[in-house]
């Protein structure tokens, strides 16, 4: 296996409206897992996701659209409860706001025991993220128990922090974090959005050192149009620039396209940078389709936007 990615894929209930006003919305199929297993796919690795859907129409749904996107859903199953959703429309400021359907949710019910079902010990890559290690206590628990294992076979792991305060509190996220960090090898918070409530700092490169200092190998510090500062890893700090993209329609699913595709390039035997290099092309395609899963690059598309891209702008 190149990528394991564990976590809820989600029903998604999207609208150009704010939700508070919103009368007609758009399905489709997103979450963070599977945006970045379908992100992964898409590189041509073998990716599977891990995960309980309901047993209902939404998780019959959500497997065939995995399967439709060249995701290996052999450990896709049925859980008792039902498939996870959210809402998602824009609110006055033009910000997103997200309304979760996913308390008590199949996926939240996972535990370490359905994820030692799969094959951790041949896997090159786990993808993990806070926001399933937010679910509930099990899947905390479950997203410890595969980091290690995986780590522990030889593997690597990629952890991303996706705070949601909606989910969880700081404090629980952040210590998510430092127990996981030491299994890591590379992790990829967003800054500010991840780092302030984490870490206490707005600062990439404060960020990158409070990551290594927890003990994690390298980092992969995300900070949207401005790019990405990557440390640790053996090589010194290097700021890679974002690749502009052709137009945003919806920024949902940018880091996860990021994170995924990082994550089959590593497996795949890419060198760090040229794996983030990639994570950033593949983040700007996402940015041009509604929902996280609109629009996914093609490996050839990402060779194309690292041939011809010219630097976003780097903050100093
Ligand atoms: N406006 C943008 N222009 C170009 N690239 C972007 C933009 N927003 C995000 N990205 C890309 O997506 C990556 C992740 O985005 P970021 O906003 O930092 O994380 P998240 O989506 O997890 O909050 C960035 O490092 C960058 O490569
Ligand atoms: O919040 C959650 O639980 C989800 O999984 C919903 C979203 O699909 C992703 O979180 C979007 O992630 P970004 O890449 O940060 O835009």
């Amino acid at each position: 296996m190149d990528v394991m990615v564990v976590g809820e894929p989600l029903a998604e209930f999207s609208a150009p409206a704010p939700l508070t006003e919103a009368d007609t919305f758009r399905l489709s199929f997103s979450g963070d897992a599977l945006n970045a297993a379908v992100a992964a796919a898409a590189t041509g690795a073998h990716v599977a996701l891990v995960t309980l859907v309901g047993d209902d129409e939404f998780g019959e749904r959500l497997i065939a659209f995995a399967a439709s996107r060249g995701v290996d859903t052999r450990w896709m199953r049925k859980g008792h409860g039902s498939t996870g959703a959210y809402a998602v429309g824009a609110d006055p400021s033009g910000e997103r706001a997200f309304a979760y359907m996913r308390s008590g949710s199949a996926a939240s019910r996972m535990g370490p025991a359905d994820v030692a079902r799969a094959p951790l010990a041949e896997t090159a890559v786990l993808l993990v993220s806070g926001v399933t290690a937010a679910l509930s206590e099990s899947c905390a628990a479950a997203v410890l128990h595969a980091a290690r294992a995986v780590d522990a076979a030889g593997g690597r792991v990629v952890y991303d922090p996706n705070y949601r305060a909606r989910l969880t509190g700081a404090e629980e996220a952040a210590a998510a974090l430092a127990a996981i960090a030491p299994a890591t090898a590379l992790v990829t918070p967003s800054c500010p959005g991840d780092s302030l409530p984490l870490l206490g700092t707005g600062d990439p490169e404060e960020t990158a050192r409070a990551c290594l200092e927890r003990g994690a190998r390298a980092v992969a510090v995300t900070r949207g149009a401005h790019g990405v500062l990557l440390a640790g890893g053996g090589a010194e700090p290097e700021r890679i620039p974002a690749v502009p993209p052709a137009a945003i329609v919806d920024q949902t699913g940018a880091g996860d396209a990021f994170a995924g595709t990082v994550a089959a390039r590593l497996a795949l035997g890419a060198s760090l940078r040229d794996a983030v290099r990639a994570g950033t092309a593949a983040a700007a395609v996402n940015l041009e389709g509604q929902g996280g899963t609109g629009r996914v690059a093609t490996p050839r598309e990402i060779e194309r936007l690292l041939a011809v891209a010219t630097p976003g702008p780097v903050a100093p």
